[in-house]
């Protein structure tokens, strides 16, 4: 499927030629297999790429909605048309099982339809001047040059993500993409180029990723950066971003809590509860990192639960019928097993799994584990887990359990669980999160803005919000003689 050498560097139309001395291997987390490399590139690389963006600019900008609509409906087009092969490269890089990996792909593409349609309702305002003496008005207009930095763990909707409303808006971008799955980028950007965007509007560069962020951050011509990540780097980008007060839209880190009160349909939230966390094994921003169960529920609950994980399957995720794949490297690992050691050492109980899995593969397999007997001060209830574990607490009242689900730095996904509308709106209108899902641990979608608030980000992706973050509004007063 791949040569040894894969071109990553795609620069005002070009795919620049690779140095076999200036190259980083890309593997297989489900095997440990190499699949082939990619460029290290640096400032040199982004430098160049940033000037092509820079001369895209004004062409693209001036092109109307309705023209550079037609460049993303057929990008959606050529992506939805190659979900298939495109869900195989995803889950070779990244490991999650082929059906979540071709959802993604297809996810992905939505993002580019939504925006080839919002692309033409770039509205502006007429202004009621209160004077006869002025006509006022505001103006959309694209901000320029975007440096998009996207994470490993949805290599393909992470990017589209961003890359649709920026285009929509006007804006021409430079993508750093993460080491680890540097190849679904490559296959978005040959689909840009196949769907006849012109040279210079989109530009990739893969490699040193302290380097590529200092030549975004540093030169004047990037306008934004629009970053989904962690909050560690999310902070490094506000602080360094500073010195030039530039734009920033920043996608951070998560720590979900599940609130399930006595009146839920214990299949369905047990059901739910497991779709949210191992949702790619539970390596999401929005996945359950706390479970907090209603006292009078909490065994039937607890048992239910179990059941169903004891029955999820590890594996490749190009088998079939897998569950859960592998965790992207050793390191990940490592940290979801600290996570599990630091909880049972503080008195937790492991339920089921509970440590790595090899019995048959080699990759960085951890077993699906729940964990009872959950004290606060325990890693796993203020550090994002990023890894299969469920935590479960009980707790008898309504406004402590929101005490504790708002207990935390972040401010990204909560999610309840409860038969009773009354309830539900109460307790959502009471969490401190940018998303709140009742009875639905999937809210992500084109059509809604998404992002967090405290430590979870600043910004939205999606909805016509997510157009907003590429566009200034500028305003026009004209004075005229009204005689
Ligand atoms: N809020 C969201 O929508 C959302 C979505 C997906 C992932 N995430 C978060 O992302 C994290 C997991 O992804 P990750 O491990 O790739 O995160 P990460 O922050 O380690 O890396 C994200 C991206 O930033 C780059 N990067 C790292 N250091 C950099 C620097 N100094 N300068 C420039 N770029 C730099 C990486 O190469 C990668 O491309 C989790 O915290 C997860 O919650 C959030
Ligand atoms: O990991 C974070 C992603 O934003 C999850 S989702 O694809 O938006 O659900």
């Amino acid at each position: 499927m791949f040569e040894s050498l894969t071109k990553s560097i795609f620069i005002n139309g070009k795919w620049e030629a690779i140095s076999e001395a200036h190259t980083e291997t890309i593997y297989n987390p489900a095997t440990l297999e190499p699949i082939t490399k990619v460029a290290h590139a640096g400032a040199k690389e982004t430098t160049k790429a940033i000037t092509a963006a820079d001369e895209a600019f004004p062409q693209w900008s001036q092109k109307t909605g309705r023209e550079r609509s037609r460049y993303l409906y057929k990008a959606y087009q050529l992506m939805q048309e190659d979900a298939e092969r495109l869900g195989k490269i995803l889950t070779m890089e990244q490991g999650k099982p082929l059906n979540e990996a071709i959802g993604e792909v297809k996810g992905a593409a939505n993002f580019l339809l939504w925006y080839a349609e919002e692309a033409s309702r770039n509205y502006g305002e007429w202004l009621p001047s209160s004077t006869n003496s002025k006509r006022l008005m505001v103006i959309p207009q694209a901000v320029g040059v975007v440096g998009a930095i996207t994470p490993w763990n949805f290599p393909s909707s992470m990017i589209t993500r961003k890359l649709a409303p920026a285009l929509a808006a006007g804006c021409t971008v430079v993508l750093k993409p993460a080491p680890e799955t540097p190849l679904s980028a490559i296959e978005i950007m040959k689909i840009f180029e196949r769907a006849g965007v012109p040279n210079g509007v989109v530009n990739l560069v893969t490699g040193d990723a302290k380097a590529i962020g200092q030549q975004l951050l540093t030169n004047k011509v990037v306008q934004h950066i629009t970053f989904t990540g962690s909050t560690a780097v999310g902070k490094y980008l506000i602080r360094e971003s500073a010195q030039q007060v530039k734009k920033l839209s920043l996608e951070l880190g998560g720590h979900a809590p599940s609130i399930v009160f006595a009146d839920a349909d214990l299949d369905k939230a047990t059901s739910l509860v497991i779709g949210s966390k191992f949702r790619n094994n539970g390596q999401t921003c929005i996945c359950t990192n706390r479970l907090y169960v209603h006292q009078h529920i909490a065994n039937d609950f607890a048992n239910l639960l179990k059941v169903k994980v004891s029955q999820l399957k590890l594996g490749s995720g190009l088998e079939n019928e897998v569950d859960l794949g592998p965790l992207i490297n050793q390191k990940a690992c490592e940290k979801v097993h600290d996570h599990v050691k630091d909880a049972t050492e503080k008195g937790a109980i492991v339920e089921c799994g509970g440590e790595q899995w090899n019995d048959k593969l080699d990759g960085h397999y951890y077993k699906p584990t729940i964990l009872s007997n959950i004290s606060d001060e325990m890693k796993i209830m203020h550090e994002e887990t990023f890894g299969p574990v469920i935590p479960i607490q009980t707790f008898t009242d309504e406004s402590e359990v929101i005490k504790q689900a708002n207990n935390t730095d972040y401010g990204l996904a909560a999610y309840v669980f409860t038969e009773n509308t009354n309830r539900a709106i109460r307790v959502s209108e009471k969490l401190d999160y940018g998303i709140v899902g009742v009875n639905d641990v999937f809210p992500a979608t084109p059509e809604a803005p998404f992002g967090g608030i405290k430590q979870s980000g600043i910004g939205k992706e999606g909805g016509h919000h997510g157009m907003d973050e590429f566009l200034e509004k500028k305003y026009i007063s004209i004075g005229i003689d009204s005689k």
